[in-house]
């Protein structure tokens, strides 16, 4: 009893209308394959899977494919060969019984044997070496894949309800994309077995050939219910199974491992996790016990038509319709089909859930491909002004716009300053700017021409930006101001946008200057203050040569001297840029040309400082309050 209430989801039982955690992907697509799990199905798809597995390997090693293959074909021969040199050395063997003289006789079989099996185990380890060899690379390959989808979306990708879950399923597609050249070896070896012994029956007795059938078909049959059951339990945990991986990341990830301990949370979280956990075994258990019922079902019929074919042989022998030599190889004969129906059977359900993943690899990269940028391929130079023409944004599967009708301008050699309050759309009108999302409705132009048709890439080039959530790179201070684009003067153009952020003095206290590498938790890795790093956030952006300079609250974490540093450069840096600027310290907006307001995805009011402060409105109220506890009489 206590056990049930530790897995009950208190929260849920305490605040019955508070909305839950769930993810937006709701299995559509495996949900619909799951239906499709049968045995005509997978008759189609297995042969589909290895085709699949064996072209991924030709795209990652040819040689090593054709190796793989020929090794393959050659080992099912020698097995058929085997088998058939069974029969005259065993004829050879009996008939020695009676006259000694005929074990010489065997002896040519006997060698043909021994090779066979002598070769097939030397096959056997070049097989696994090479299935070995290819199994990582094409792991890669499975997520280099995946990687460059991502990489090539749409910003507003990762905005559609369910990109992040699929990223997720996929991922997994790709780890065990390693194990799918192995499973389709082993598969098609177990055919190759179960088609040589299935030829050496036919050759002694055909009649065993149906009985054979008989006793595959039941474990098959068995084998496919069972996954359909043990991928609908799959199914039924994914949310379960998603929370568990959000939870064991907030759990230990550094991040937030302060507030973990100061907010006295684990026990809570630890909590949600045991309840997800046991909702996700109780699932398994019911799917484990129904599986354990097909397969006992399946053994059942399959052991009763083994008795049958066993019965048959016997029959065979006892009418005289086959040798003694000829019964004893249909037994060597049998119990290698019986092998080769074991592994296809085994390898089969291994190779289909395998495959499973492998459908969310896909179906990522299709749907990534269906987000892919594809706009035009008019090469953007450097910027003179940047402009937005009645533009309306909503985000994907939003209710409401967040931007409406927006104009907005900035010219090179200009400084704008876009304020306003939390949420009034200024961080969405920089995505717009920089190109990173498009305008629902209206336009974005760079010189007169719409974001729509101009290369991302090159106009990304000439585009700089601090965002609010900058990347912090494990790599050393060079590369996170270079980013792998050194500019002409290499070091000094580092040192240059260094003094223009701040950052050099934070790489003057550096242990190796710009060659530390800023990675704490990597050997040798120097940790950083969250000021420190806006530094070299700041620091970067500058850096790039860009016509377009955008700044999303740049000095949040900054102290005062550092803050006064940057905005006092920012009339330097403008006479070859246009820069725009996010920030919610409005005395910093004095540099400015030009304040637009934001107010509730419009722009409210737009002019100078001086124009702003003395007239009334919003940004007069926030200036009045942002200056209200520091003259508090006034
Ligand atoms: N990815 C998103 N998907 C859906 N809605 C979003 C997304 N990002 C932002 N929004 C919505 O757009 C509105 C404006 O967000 P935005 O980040 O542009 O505001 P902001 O003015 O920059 O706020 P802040 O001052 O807090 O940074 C918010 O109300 C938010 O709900």
């Amino acid at each position: 009893m206590a056990e049930e209430t530790a897995v009950t989801d208190t929260d849920a039982d305490r605040h019955p209308h508070t909305e839950q955690l769930t993810f937006n992907f709701k299995g559509g697509d495996s949900a619909e394959l799951a239906q499709h799990l049968t045995g005509r199905s997978l008759s189609r798809r297995l042969p589909a899977l290895v085709g699949r597995s064996l072209a991924l390997a030709w795209a990652v090693e040819r040689g090593s494919t054709i190796a793989l293959l020929t090794c393959q074909v050659v080992s099912g021969l020698l097995e058929a060969l085997g088998l058939f040199a069974t029969t005259s050395a065993l004829s050879a063997l009996i008939q020695s019984a009676r006259d000694p003289a005929h074990l010489r006789a065997a002896i040519p079989s006997i060698a043909v044997l021994a090779g066979a099996a002598g070769l097939r185990a030397i096959l056997a380890i070049a097989i696994q070496g090479l299935s070995n060899r290819l199994g990582p690379r094409i792991a890669r390959e499975a997520e280099f894949r995946m990687l460059e989808a991502a990489t090539n979306a749409e910003m507003a990708a990762y905005d559609h309800p369910g990109f992040n879950d699929r990223y997720d399923q996929a991922s997994r597609g790709v780890e065990v994309s390693r194990d799918m050249i192995g499973q389709s070896q082993n598969l098609v070896s177990s055919l190759a077995t179960l088609i040589a012994a299935a030829l050496v029956i036919g050759a002694l007795a055909p009649v065993l050939l149906p009985l054979l059938a008989l006793t595959a078909v039941p474990r098959a049959l068995a084998s496919v219910a069972g996954e359909r059951v043990a991928y609908l339990a799959t199914l039924r945990t994914f949310h379960d199974r998603r929370m568990l991986s959000m939870l064991r990341w907030h759990l230990s990830h550094k991040d937030q491992a302060d507030q973990v301990r100061t907010d006295t949370l684990a026990p809570y979280l630890l909590d949600k996790y045991r309840s997800s956990g046991a909702r996700v075994d109780r699932t398994n258990d019911e799917a484990a016990w129904q599986q354990a019922r097909i397969s006992l079902l399946g053994s059942a019929v399959g052991g009763l038509a083994a008795m049958l074919l066993w019965a048959g042989v016997m029959v065979l022998l006892g009418t005289g319709y086959i040798s003694a030599a000829a019964a004893g190889t249909l037994v060597f004969a049998l119990r290698s089909a019986a092998g080769g129906l074991h592994g296809i059977v085994g390898y089969g359900a291994d190779l289909m859930r395998t495959g499973r993943y492998m459908d969310d690899w896909e179906a990522f990269i299709a749907e990534a491909a269906g987000q892919r940028l594809d706009r035009g391929n008019i090469v953007p130079g450097r910027p003179r002004y940047v402009a937005l023409d009645r533009v309306t944004y909503r985000y994907p599967e939003a209710d409401k716009d967040t931007l409406h009708e927006v104009d907005f301008e900035v010219r090179q050699g200009e400084i704008v300053a876009v304020v306003g309050e939390n949420g009034s759309g200024k961080t969405t009108l920089m995505k717009l700017l920089s190109g990173l999302n498009l305008p629902t409705s209206g336009v974005v132009t760079w010189d007169g021409v719409s974001t729509r048709d101009l290369d991302p890439h090159t106009l990304w080039r000439q585009c700089a930006v601090v965002p609010q959530e900058f990347a912090r790179w494990p790599m050393t201070a060079r590369e996170n101001i270079q980013l792998g684009q050194p500019q002409p003067g290499a070091d000094d153009a580092v040192q240059h946008a260094a003094a223009a952020s701040g950052a050099d003095a934070v790489i003057a206290v550096l242990r190796n200057g710009l060659d530390t590498l800023l990675a704490r938790e990597w050997w040798g890795g120097q940790a950083l203050s969250s000021g420190q790093w806006q530094r070299i956030a700041g620091a970067r952006a500058i850096h790039r040569d860009a016509g377009l300079l955008v700044m999303d609250e740049p000095t949040s974490d900054l102290d005062a001297r550092a803050e006064h540093r940057i905005f006092s450069g920012l009339r330097e840096l403008a006479k070859e840029r246009a820069i725009v600027l996010v920030t919610h310290n409005l005395a910093n907006t004095a540099v400015a040309d030009r304040i637009v307001v934001m107010q509730a995805g419009r722009v409210s009011d737009a002019g100078t400082f001086t124009e702003l402060t003395s007239r009334p409105g919003l940004f007069r109220e926030l200036w009045l309050l942002q200056h209200d506890r520091a003259h508090p009489a006034t």
